[in-house]
């Protein structure tokens, strides 16, 4: 038997709550692509809820359709089918509202721009006025610990520098919601331990929602207080996982029989799928 306090299958795919506020709120939505090719189908009957300072990972095999799933929820993809509310409003009006900040695998910061400059850009975008924009940079930086590197270029930090400085500047325009998309899956596995803690601390610092792409069960597990399992395209949930781990992981964790036993329920439930052998 697993340590498993909830599992919810597909039907009723729901997350439940901490706070009750729903952040994210997904009715049978559906995704085809449209391609030369002919049709693609992307997503398939998701139903799915996010709470407010629930940390979600998508987890499932490659090209089942998670980061089309987290694109829909930032507006940068439309459903075909269905209904998807981000805070209660559309996913357009969350993002004209700023309401999400996104993190992408690559950090994508401009070189030519210190890591100051970088993390100004989207609240220049918005129209802040400079004081303030400094502010955020202050503080953001020093919570991801670059306050001693904000006038290096990018190129001159390490890549888990740079990934760092990506989430400080997703987090200066203080988003309600944070978008994460594989963000450390090209960092070494040291880095990675270090910046899965780190992003431990930052979630319990500033009470963000926080969805997460990965690939990796350990990762997801670490994490999570919510594991939704995907199945090869079409993208369908096949299974949602609330952890029963502490909100405040550490990585000792992972010796303990708690955090085997919950690898094991994601991994059946991938397997279950024919989502790996
Ligand atoms: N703009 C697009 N046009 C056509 N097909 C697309 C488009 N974007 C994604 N797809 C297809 O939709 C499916 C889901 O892609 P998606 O990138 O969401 O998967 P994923 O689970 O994030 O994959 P990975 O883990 O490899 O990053 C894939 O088959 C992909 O080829």
């Amino acid at each position: 038997m697993l340590a498993v306090k909830q599992t919810v299958d597909s039907e009723e795919a729901a997350i439940q709550s901490h706070t009750g506020r729903s952040m994210i709120s997904v009715k049978d939505l559906s995704l085809v692509f449209e391609t030369n090719d002919g049709p693609v189908n992307a997503l398939s009957n998701i139903n799915l809820q996010v709470n407010e300072g629930d940390f979600v990972s998508f987890i499932g095999p490659s090209g089942c359709g998670k980061t089309t799933l987290l694109r829909v929820i930032a507006d940068l993809e439309q459903a075909t089918a269905g209904e998807i509310k981000v805070d209660g409003t559309s996913p357009k009006d969350a993002r004209l509202n700023r309401l999400y900040g996104y993190v992408f695998q690559a950090p994508g910061l401009l070189p030519w721009r210190t890591i100051s400059q970088n993390c100004a850009l989207p609240m220049e975008i918005s129209g802040q006025p400079g004081e303030h924009q400094q502010k955020q940079i202050d503080k953001y930086l020093k919570m991801v610990g670059l306050q001693d590197f904000h006038k290096k270029f990018p190129w001159q930090l390490s890549g888990g520098m740079q990934q760092r400085a990506s989430i400080a500047r997703a987090l200066c325009i203080n988003p309600e919601l944070l978008l994460m998309d594989e963000p450390f899956g090209a960092l070494d596995e040291i880095t990675r331990d270090h910046m899965n803690m780190e992003l431990l601390r930052i979630w319990q610092e500033t009470k963000k929602t926080v969805i997460f792409v990965t690939h990796s069960i350990a990762e997801a597990v670490l994490l999570s207080t919510h594991i939704v399992v995907m199945s090869p395209r079409p993208g369908r949930i096949v299974k949602v996982i609330e952890s029963p781990l502490p909100r405040l992981k550490t990585l000792a964790l992972r010796d303990q029989a708690a955090f085997h036993e919950l690898a094991s329920e994601i991994r059946n439930a991938l397997a279950n799928d024919h989502a790996i052998d």
